[in-house]
């Protein structure tokens, strides 16, 4: 029996963006995600899937009259430096009615030198947001691979508008790591700013995911850790959250 217990699952679940993000995904995959976003009367945070899916999912949560964010990814995976692409592609799935957009860092061109791309890329994206649509950086930490990258492409993201700094994108060899959570914490926490903090990519079981709570916790104590500072972005992670509750 899992050693995690069943507040710690619901918990967990609280946090979680439940993501399908798969070159196969179709309707029926979308309406099947959209069917698991509660157990008991516990939601996930949002769901995350393709700016192709954002329409299917927002009328089946009109149908079903739930509440939940629809999250999207931009200039996704690859992390382009093409400002005007990514620009355009999250007016597009605002428009379609995405409340949460996960845009990839042009991270590529951060490793080369060049900051004033990845800047300018957020502060565009952040722009077109507003105050109503919440943004996600992902700086894919993990082909950043230094503590220096991971913490320039951080302070970045937060200077010019991210409301939450997100590990990965899950396509990459390396995902979210506890190493590149605690700097990216550490930088949030130096900002003094508001921003939060999205773990990606791997996280499939309850006692990974507290993991990444726990040092949340540390960091910024415990108040701070809700859904409107911390996120897990997850595809697999529902399976063991639905066990652990099953099991208690
Ligand atoms: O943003 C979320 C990630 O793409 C999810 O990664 P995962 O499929 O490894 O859970």
């Amino acid at each position: 029996m899992p050693s995690e217990n069943h507040a710690q699952a619901l918990q967990v679940l609280s946090y979680v963006d439940l993501t399908s993000l798969n070159n196969d995904d179709d309707k029926a995959t979308i309406e099947s995600l959209c069917t698991k976003v509660e157990i008991g009367s516990q939601s996930v945070a949002a769901i995350c899937v393709f700016p192709e899916w954002v329409a299917t999912a927002k009328t089946y949560f009109e149908e079903q009259s739930l509440n939940i964010p629809i999250a999207t990814v931009t200039n996704f995976p690859d992390g382009s430096t093409n400002i005007e692409r990514a620009v355009s592609e999250t007016e597009r799935a605002i428009a379609a009615g995405a409340r949460e957009i996960d845009v990839v860092l042009p991270y590529r061109a951060l490793l080369n030198g060049d900051e004033s791309t990845p800047a300018e890329l957020v502060r565009e994206c952040k722009d077109v947001c507003g105050d109503e649509v919440i943004l996600k950086v992902i700086i894919e930490s993990g082909e950043l691979k230094t503590q220096d990258a991971i913490v320039a492409a951080s302070e970045i993201a937060i200077a010019n508008g991210a409301d939450f700094i997100k590990t990965s994108t899950g396509k990459v060899d390396t995902n979210a790591t506890l190493s590149a959570a605690q700097t990216m914490l550490g930088v949030i926490k130096a900002s003094g700013t508001d921003c939060g903090f999205k773990a990606a990519g791997g996280i499939r079981t309850v006692g990974e995911a507290m993991q990444y709570i726990n040092l949340a916790e540390e960091i910024m104590g415990k108040d701070w850790v809700t859904p409107s500072h911390f996120r897990i972005g997850a595809s697999s992670l529902l399976k063991d959250i639905q066990a652990v509750v099953d099991n208690h």
